[in-house]
C-alpha cells in the first residue's frame, strides 16, 4: 500500500498555492515527451463510468496555431467591446493569452458519441461528460507545475471556428485551449488578482452548511 506523510501533503498543498494560470512564456522548448506525459498522467483521472471521454489534440501546425491566435484576437476584441468605462480600461490592460509565444498547443475536446462506459452515470446529467474532462485538464494543470511547466487555459475563442480550424469529429465538444511551456515568473498569486481584476475570496465565501 502506498502511504503519503505530513512532508508529501505539505508539498502538494504548495503544489496547489503555487499552481497558476501562465500567459507569459519563455521561449525556450519543452521536452520532446512533456506534453504526451501530461496527456497520460491527465488520463488518469476519474470520469463518468469509466468514460474517458477526454480527446486531445496537439496542435503543431503553424497555420493553424496562427489560426487559433486569430480567433482569440476577434473574440477578445469583441470581449472588450462588453465592457465600457474604467472596467473596459482594465480589461484592455490584461494579457489573456501566451498563444504567440507558448511552446505547446494542446486543444481538449469532449466526446459526447463515445459509448465507451455505456451511459453509466450520464442518463440523467449528460454533462458529466464534460465534466469529466475538465477533471483531467485540472490534473494535467498540476502535473504539469510539479515539473516546472506552466499551462494557460485560453476560452476567448469561438468553439466553431476551433472545430474548422482543427477538423475534429463533430460529436467532440470543445472545453478547452491550453498553452504549454515554462513560466517567465512564478507567482503564489493568481495574476488577476495582481492585476487588480479580481481578488481571491476565502471558501467561508462559497460554502454553505445545512
Ligand atoms: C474554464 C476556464 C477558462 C479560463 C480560465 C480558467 C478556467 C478554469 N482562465 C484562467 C483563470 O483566469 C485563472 O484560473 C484565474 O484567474 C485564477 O488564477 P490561477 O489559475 O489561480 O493562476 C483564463 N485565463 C485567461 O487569461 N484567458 C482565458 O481565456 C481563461 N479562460
Amino acid at each position: 500500500m502506498v502511504e503519503f506523510d505530513d512532508t508529501f501533503r505539505q508539498h502538494l498543498r504548495e503544489l496547489f498555492v503555487w499552481r497558476r494560470d501562465v500567459r507569459r512564456f519563455r521561449s525556450d522548448p519543452l521536452p520532446e515527451d512533456a506534453i504526451d506525459r501530461l496527456i497520460e498522467t491527465a488520463c488518469l483521472s476519474p470520469s463518468v463510468g469509466l468514460s474517458q471521454p477526454w480527446r486531445f489534440v496537439i496542435v503543431g501546425d503553424g497555420a493553424r496555431r496562427q489560426a487559433v491566435t486569430d480567433d482569440f484576437k476577434a473574440c477578445n476584441a469583441d470581449a472588450l467591446s462588453c465592457y465600457s468605462g474604467e472596467r473596459a480600461a482594465r480589461y484592455a490592460t490584461l494579457k489573456l493569452s501566451g498563444l504567440e509565444q507558448a511552446p505547446g498547443h494542446l486543444a481538449v475536446f469532449a466526446d459526447k458519441a463515445s459509448d465507451i462506459g455505456h451511459g453509466l452515470g450520464r442518463a440523467t446529467m449528460p454533462e458529466t461528460t464534460e465534466y469529466s474532462v475538465v477533471a483531467a485538464i485540472t490534473a494535467m494543470w498540476l502535473a504539469a507545475r510539479a515539473e516546472g511547466i506552466g499551462l494557460g487555459w485560453v476560452s476567448i475563442l469561438n468553439p466553431d471556428r476551433i472545430h474548422a480550424i482543427l477538423d475534429v469529429p463533430r460529436s467532440w465538444k470543445f472545453i478547452a485551449y491550453l498553452c504549454i511551456g515554462y513560466p517567465e515568473a512564478e507567482c503564489d498569486r493568481p495574476e488577476l488578482e495582481q492585476a487588480k481584476w479580481e481578488h481571491r475570496r476565502s471558501a467561508d465565501a462559497f460554502t454553505l452548511r445545512r
